[in-house]
């Protein structure tokens, strides 16, 4: 486990434990020296945005399959992984922005919802430590949405606003409105607001507690393997 003990390190760590047939074999974190990481067959990597590429690198060189959590992974990043894995075709690595089934679904339900409305938002809310916005769930889910779209022939969201001097409509990702929530006491949440003359689709999603990832990161641990290359997305391992 890379990034053991950071908040879904050490509840991955516990699931592990737990888990029929896993044995967990090196807990490492920021400033380790990672080795040959104990043996592993497969890494689970949640750390930082910043360090999770050299992490990530670090075990495909050695031929250890890994499973990522961690956020951040835009186009560049993806790019110059699937370059290294290139070199080393055996191996498999698993990105995925969200291992919550509900999460998953909500994402799945936002692409097909996609081309019947002419308005959309999304909102994420997480707790007020997270470090990145928007979430990489909603970045995610924004590019599934701009995806359809464009495939729809839809054009941009309708938005009249001319003046917004304090940036109160949000942001954009893949041209999709996002809006980040932070407040104590949240963990992980989303919404996907969906408007149409007449009418309006709510899709949200609630992790209330870090339990919610597990059972999708022990479904990858287990499948990593079968999977060579870089696959992006749990949905791909579920069959959805
Ligand atoms: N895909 C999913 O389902 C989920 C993804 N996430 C994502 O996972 C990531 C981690 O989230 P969370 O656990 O809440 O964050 P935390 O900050 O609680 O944990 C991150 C851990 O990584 C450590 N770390 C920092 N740098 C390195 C490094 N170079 N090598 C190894 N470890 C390092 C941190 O140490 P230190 O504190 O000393 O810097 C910390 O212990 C985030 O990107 C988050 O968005 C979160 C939940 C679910
Ligand atoms: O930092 C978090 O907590 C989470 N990060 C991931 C994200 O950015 O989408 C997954 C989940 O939302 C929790």
């Amino acid at each position: 486990m890379i990034g053991a003990a950071g908040r879904m390190g050490s509840e991955v760590c516990r699931a592990v434990e737990e888990a029929d047939g896993l044995d967990l074999v090196g807990r490492y974190d920021a400033g380790d020296e990672l080795g040959d990481l104990g043996g592993a067959d497969v890494v689970v990597e949640f750390s930082v945005p910043d360090a999770s590429p050299a992490n990530v690198a670090h075990c495909v060189d050695r031929g250890i399959n890994v499973v990522v959590g961690t956020t951040g992974w835009d186009e560049a990043r993806l790019a110059d992984l699937r370059t290294r894995l290139a070199d080393h075709p055996d191996v498999g690595v698993l990105i995925a922005p969200n291992f919550a089934i509900g999460a998953v679904l909500m994402m799945a339900f936002a692409a097909k919802a996609a081309e019947f409305y002419e308005s959309v938002e999304v909102i994420e809310l997480h707790h007020p430590d997270k470090v990145d916005a928007p979430s990489g769930t909603a970045a995610r889910t924004a590019a599934l949405i701009a995806q359809a779209r464009e495939q729809a022939g839809l054009g941009d969201v309708p938005d009249a606003t001319t003046s917004d001097p304090g940036g109160a409509r949000g942001g954009r990702a893949d041209g999709i409105p996002v809006h980040s929530v932070r407040l104590r006491g949240l963990v992980a949440h989303q919404e996907v607001l969906f408007g149409q003359t007449g009418e309006m689709l709510t899709l949200r999603h609630d992790s209330f507690d870090r339990v919610s990832f597990m059972p999708g990161v022990i479904t990858a641990v287990r499948q990593v393997a079968d999977h060579p290359g870089l696959t992006v997305g749990l949905e791909n391992y579920l069959g959805i």
